[in-house]
């Protein structure tokens, strides 16, 4: 906040814009009026606050047709040396839940500590400056550590004795909670055992609205539904290890270009029911931390934006955690303080010249820029995060390069495995005893210079496991598909021929004559700071890379049994491939990590049925999409009409759509019931962490009966989507609210259950700025795709 703001508002009475004021206004970013007792009028001080001046207007009651909010958000406050501090009960929080004994420990230890302690425990030492990404300073008295903080999301980003764990669009396309909570778990387990106490992930922004979006695979893809059960069960998974888990990047970094000087104006519904959504998960599971992104929200930068950390975080999610900055996101030292941030990192630009806490901060505070208060707060939510995941006890010291794998290898081959998504099969799969195999393409074969040889993962050399920038981590081995096809073709006396190039011109000598011929093709994206062939992050078009369309054309040429066998960030346009009348399979193989070949012969042969199902859509063109990488601020007009919703609004086919994916065998859908006890109107609980209590009350049942109905062993993901009730705002045709795995032997049946929890049935209400369940009679649609939906009812709500 601006000194010369800070001396008006200590000379007048400041009254917080509660939700009240937002929903006169309709949301974020609003410079309207407020409420004063009689004799003074309201000017407009940032996005939070206004002041009561001396002034007439009369008093009135507004806040109380308002959503009860706890005691502590209609105090205004201010402290000590004219300084003024966030007014949000989530600022200065009364703890619950997990929470409350964390919160006691951290209120002891804070009680013992100097203002310089607490500095230390909110700053960074600066970029390059200790053993980690981020690092902060210990503070001996109360035997906290020296922090150290290190990505990502796939695993322990450096580590030489780590697992490389499999993207979260790959645990994503496996829709097996199961398997992505394991996956969290052993992460969480490696990180701590490399002394690691918060590990940068998981990611729920970029939520995927831009099919081309660079770093959308490190994420679990465009639903919000999907991508928020993904974090919920990483998260605690994570923190069941006994390391700390951070939600990033909060919010609205949607894109590489330009993410650190555009705005994304993202409207206040579209904010809660699709980019604020998995947050809510993430922060319901009790997430330690959060990072504020690079990108301006709503004309204000993220990490010194009041509204979003104070308000939605805090204290709309009774979010009891911490908010960190993206490396070099912060921005000012008071802003991002009194905006609600937490923590700084790493501490210092890159060249370390820069420092905008530390002293600064501790200067702010003597001066009552910042409050001593704020301060606390800062301290005491990363201590409690700290005391919450137990790690003031026995915590191991750093060793980034600690050998930690264990037998983990087991999960990155299981996911990597149900992660691949089937296509298209004509019958060729699984394959039956080939004489002769031809496999082409460089993606088939592991990097000629080294599985690691690029920093960051910044190339596309050799078989593609996952994107580039600070979401990877080094390959402990890499089995790619050429080297396992070839082992498991053994088996079977196939001779396998190989052309590890994308040479169209010599494919005809290697694909001829064999009885099929598998061809490998990529797109690969990643984080801004690395361009690989031309691609700055995000990618340029959505065609496969280096001539993948030649290289199959040509191939198909040569050979009528094409097996084309897809390592991709996201989706890629098909057409040309799928025109070719000898591609009779089209293995989407996601991005497997280094179990990759592994994975595929499991699927190719036949030793496991495919049950992944896509996470997004596939379109014919990348017109389709109907977004598009902003070259300025992003106004995200297309609101809550993302992949199928767009897709499904817009009456546009897709090639293949959200949810798809063929087994080997074939599920039948049977016996749906529905059960119900929701209520129409708004939500009406205490906030617990996530947001309102009874959000999260189960208050729909649907059901629904799945048989094997084929001759061997597979796992359908059924799906559930809700249509909302004409009496509701204008929605999406269908959202995903449910989804279950079901392992079935050949014949075999078992009943999908969905709960369907209150949120699951609300709209976000701008007005009443709350969660609504509409009235009336609700469309559910269970099937095996977002557009193959073999049984309906209703919910009737009145
Ligand atoms: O790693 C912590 C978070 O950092 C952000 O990414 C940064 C990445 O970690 C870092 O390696 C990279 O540094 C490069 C820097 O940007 C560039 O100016 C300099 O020349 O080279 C550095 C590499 O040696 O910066 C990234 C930010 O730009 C991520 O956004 C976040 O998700 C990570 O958790």
């Amino acid at each position: 906040m601006h000194s010369h703001l800070v001396a008006l508002l200590a000379a007048a009475t400041l009254v917080r814009c509660d939700q009240g004021a937002w929903a006169q206004c309709g949301g974020i970013g609003w410079t309207g009026d407020t409420k004063c007792v009689s004799g003074y009028s309201c000017t407009y001080s940032n996005d939070y606050y206004s002041q009561c001046l001396p002034g007439s207007q009369a008093p009135t009651s507004a806040a109380a047709s308002q959503p009860a909010q706890s005691s502590s958000a209609s105090q205004p406050q201010s402290s000590g040396g004219g300084a003024v501090e966030p007014d949000t009960p989530g600022a200065n929080p009364t703890a619950t839940g997990a929470w409350a004994a964390a919160y006691s420990q951290a209120n002891a230890a804070l009680a013992k500590i100097s203002q310089q302690d607490k500095i230390n425990i909110v700053t960074g030492v600066g970029w390059n400056k200790g053993p980690c990404v981020g690092n902060t300073s210990p503070v001996g008295s109360i035997g906290y550590p020296q922090l150290c903080l290190q990505d990502g999301p796939l695993g322990v980003r450096y580590g030489t004795g780590a697992t490389a764990f499999t993207p979260g669009i790959m645990a994503a396309a496996t829709w097996d909670v199961d398997l992505m909570r394991q996956r969290g778990q052993y992460m969480g387990a490696e990180a701590k055992g490399c002394g690691v106490h918060v590990l940068l992930g998981p990611v729920g922004g970029p939520l995927g609205k831009l099919a081309p979006g660079g770093r959308n695979w490190e994420g679990f893809g465009p639903d919000p539904y999907l991508t928020g059960v993904s974090m919920a069960v990483t998260t605690e998974g994570m923190q069941s290890a006994g390391i700390q888990a951070t939600a990033k990047h909060f919010i609205g970094n949607e894109q590489e270009l330009n993410r650190e000087k555009m705005s994304s104006n993202i409207d206040d519904r579209t904010m809660h029911e699709l980019y604020l959504w998995p947050f809510a998960d993430a922060v319901h599971s009790n997430v330690a931390s959060v990072m504020c992104s690079y990108n301006k929200l709503n004309s204000t930068w993220a990490c010194e934006n009041d509204k979003i950390m104070n308000g939605l975080l805090k204290q709309e999610l009774g979010f009891q955690g911490y908010v960190m900055s993206d490396w070099n996101a912060q921005h000012t030292t008071n802003g991002a303080a009194n905006g609600g941030m937490d923590m700084t990192m790493p501490g210092s630009d890159y060249d370390g010249k820069t420092i905008l806490w530390g002293p600064q901060l501790n200067s702010a505070v003597s001066g009552g820029q910042v409050s001593k208060t704020r301060l606390d707060d800062m301290a005491r939510r990363i201590l409690a995060a700290w005391y919450l995941t137990g790690q003031n006890s026995g915590f191991p010291s750093i060793n980034i390069k600690a050998n930690v794998q264990g037998s983990h290898k087991d999960n990155v081959r299981a996911v990597a495995r149900d992660g691949i998504v089937l296509l298209r099969n004509s019958g060729i799969l699984p394959l039956k005893k080939p004489s002769k195999l031809a496999v082409i393409g460089s993606a088939a074969v592991t990097n000629p210079k080294g599985i690691n040889s690029c920093t960051d993962h910044g190339c596309n050399t050799g078989a593609l496991g996952m994107g580039w920038g600070s979401g990877t981590a080094q390959y402990p081995y890499f089995v790619a598909p050429y080297d396992a096809i070839k082992a498991r073709a053994q088996t079977d006396g196939t001779t396998v021929s190989l052309q590890d190039n994308d040479n169209t011109g010599s494919v005809s000598s290697t694909a001829s004559g064999a009885d099929a011929a598998l061809v490998f093709i990529t797109s690969d994206s990643g984080e801004g700071y690395i361009t690989v062939e031309g691609v700055a992050g995000d990618r340029n078009n959505l065609d496969p890379w280096h001539s993948g369309n030649q290289l199959v054309q040509a191939v198909s040429n040569a050979n009528k049994n094409v097996i084309v066998v897809v390592h991709s960030v996201g989706p890629i346009i098909l057409e040309t491939i799928l025109a070719l009348p000898n591609v009779q399979a089209v293995v989407w193989a996601g991005l497997p990590s280094s179990e990759s070949g592994n994975a595929l012969v499991d699927i190719l042969y036949g030793s496991t049925t495919p049950s992944g199902k896509l996470p997004y859509t596939i379109a014919k063109s990348a017109n389709d999409y109907g977004t598009s990488v902003s070259r300025g601020d992003d106004s995200f007009s297309e609101g809550l009409y993302i992949d199928y919703r767009h897709f499904d609004k817009a009456n546009i086919a897709p090639r293949y759509e959200f949810g798809f994916g063929l087994s080997y065998t074939n599920f039948t859908y049977s016996d749906i019931t529905v059960t119900s006890t929701a209520q129409s109107g708004a939500a009406t609980g205490t906030v617990i962490s996530g947001g309102r209590a009874d959000l999260f009350d189960t208050v729909a049942t649907v059901t629904a009966k799945i048989t094997n109905a084929g001759g061997v062993a597979g796992a359908e993901v059924a799906q559930l989507y809700i249509g909302l009730p004409s009496s509701a705002p204008a929605a999406p045709p269908k959202q995903l609210r449910g989804f279950a795995k079901l392992s079935l032997a050949p014949g075999a049946s078992d009943t999908a259950t969905f709960n369907l929890r209150r949120k699951d049935l609300s709209y976000w209400d701008v007005a009443r700025q709350n969660w609504v369940v509409p009235s009336g009679s609700f469309a559910v649609s269970v099937g095996a795709s977002s557009r193959d939906i073999r049984l309906t009812g209703t919910i009737a709500v009145s």
